[in-house]
């Protein structure tokens, strides 16, 4: 299976996300994530227009409420013809499959292909000390990400959004054919802005990462489609 760029449109308009997308050549067919800020700002039409211009979306609304609001939200969600969309894994088992239910069911209303459904599972911005004192779950990131993988294998997700650094021991636990999606990337020139779980993209292609999401390295370089194609070169190598 082809193992994405991800690029993350965290852009306040439609306008300063699409002028941005534009530089990028049709043909490098990239897929973008779309998250709250663009989502919020520039409603669902924010979807058609970049599927328009033949590029892969992923909505990013992590979402996380009571099993039938996710269930009816996602249903929404399914119909938009998106490849991947989120749901975060701490709504528990109930909530996850309520939220797969859900998307499978707009999808089929609407003819489209489920997107893949991703569990958050421990935010790349997460460190230890933040697992510990302000969720207060004792244990390792680690073993929490690992935890969450295997309650969203079990309640049918596709994968989960993780860390590079735990993509390894999640593919030992629940299997190599569930998705490991990795933000948090950072090449090793980069600074790591909010981020505490962080690996270089050549790091993430050895720990046998599913896919890179990656914003600012990208949007905020000064030649975002060389940064781009830079990346790529290090993630294939
Ligand atoms: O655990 C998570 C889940 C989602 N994200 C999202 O990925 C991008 C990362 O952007 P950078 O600019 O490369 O830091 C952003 O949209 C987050 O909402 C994440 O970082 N970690």
């Amino acid at each position: 299976m082809k193992r994405p760029i991800i690029i993350a449109l965290d852009f306040p308009t439609a306008e300063r996300a699409l002028a941005f997308l534009d530089q990028f050549p049709a043909d490098l067919h990239v897929t973008v994530k779309i998250g709250m800020e663009l989502f919020y700002a520039a409603g669902p039409s924010i979807v058609t227009d970049v599927q328009a211009r033949g590029h892969a979306v992923f909505l990013d609304l992590k979402l996380h409420d009571i099993p039938n609001t996710v269930e009816s939200a996602m249903r929404v969600i399914g119909r938009l013809g998106v490849t991947y969309t989120t749901v975060h894994a701490a709504g528990g088992h109930v909530m996850l499959s309520a939220a797969k239910r859900g998307l499978v069911a707009g999808a089929m209303a609407a003819g489209v292909t489920a997107p893949k459904l991703l569990a958050i599972t421990q935010l790349t911005s997460t460190n230890q000390a933040i697992l510990n004192q302000d969720q207060q779950i004792m244990g390792t990131v680690r073993a929490s990400v690992v935890h969450y993988a295997k309650l969203a294998r079990a309640s049918d997700c596709d994968g989960v959004i993780c860390s590079a650094q735990e993509v390894q021991a999640i593919h030992t636990a629940v299997g190599a054919d569930f998705l490991g999606i990795t933000p948090g990337i950072r090449p090793a020139s980069a600074q790591s802005d909010d981020q505490q779980r962080v690996m270089t993209p050549a790091a993430a292609a050895k720990a046998g990462s599913n896919g890179l999401v990656i914003g600012r390295p990208i949007t905020q370089a000064a030649e975002p489609v060389q940064a781009y194609r830079d990346i790529m070169t290090e993630w294939s190598n």
